[in-house]
């Protein structure tokens, strides 16, 4: 599949949670556009914007809120595909912002695509066996899932 991986991240969690994801999908073969969405936009993932699956994440802001960097970036996305059925949600938090808010933007964007999938959140910067088995876990049970499913997606259908 041709899987498009975009964040938001402030000072690196995320984007060390996104480079995990983005090893396991290269390891099951997949091919992987990937767009940091502090420095650039879709432009980034190549000339066709449609994919197999998005997986997004992003830091959490104060509140609970999505970065604007992720806001910025969402909206260019539906501008150019809609919302997409296949999206899942990552992120990195800290439970110290309060239960209310904790990985607030993975569960506002998770809320915006209807996503089906479950949702990936981690506090801080992930780190040891037990968080590499997490991110490894939800990143399986998320592609098994997406390749199992006969799909209606146009762009699944066109490529
Ligand atoms: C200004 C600011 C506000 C934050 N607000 C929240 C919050 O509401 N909820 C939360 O879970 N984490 C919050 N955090 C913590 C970050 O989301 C967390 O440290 C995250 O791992 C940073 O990821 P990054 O290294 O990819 O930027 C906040 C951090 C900053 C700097």
């Amino acid at each position: 599949m041709r899987i498009l991986i975009a964040f938001a991240s402030l000072s690196g969690n995320t984007r060390d949670l996104a480079r995990m994801v983005r090893a396991r999908c290269q390891l099951r073969g997949h091919a992987v556009s990937w767009v940091e969405a502090d420095i650039a936009g879709l432009a980034a993932a190549g000339a066709d914007p449609r994919h197999d699956a998005y997986l997004l994440g992003a830091w959490t802001d104060n509140g609970g809120r999505t970065p604007a960097e992720m806001k910025r970036f969402i909206a260019e996305l539906v501008e150019a595909v809609g919302k997409p059925r296949h999206v899942a949600v990552f992120g990195t938090g800290e439970t110290q912002w309060g239960e209310a808010y904790y990985c607030g933007a993975v569960r506002r964007m998770a809320r915006f695509f209807g996503s089906p999938h479950p949702r990936l959140e981690i506090e801080q910067m992930p780190h040891g066996a037990r968080d590499a088995h997490r991110i490894q876990q939800w990143t399986d049970q998320i592609l098994t899932s997406i390749e199992n499913t006969p799909d209606a997606d146009p762009a699944r259908i066109i490529a």
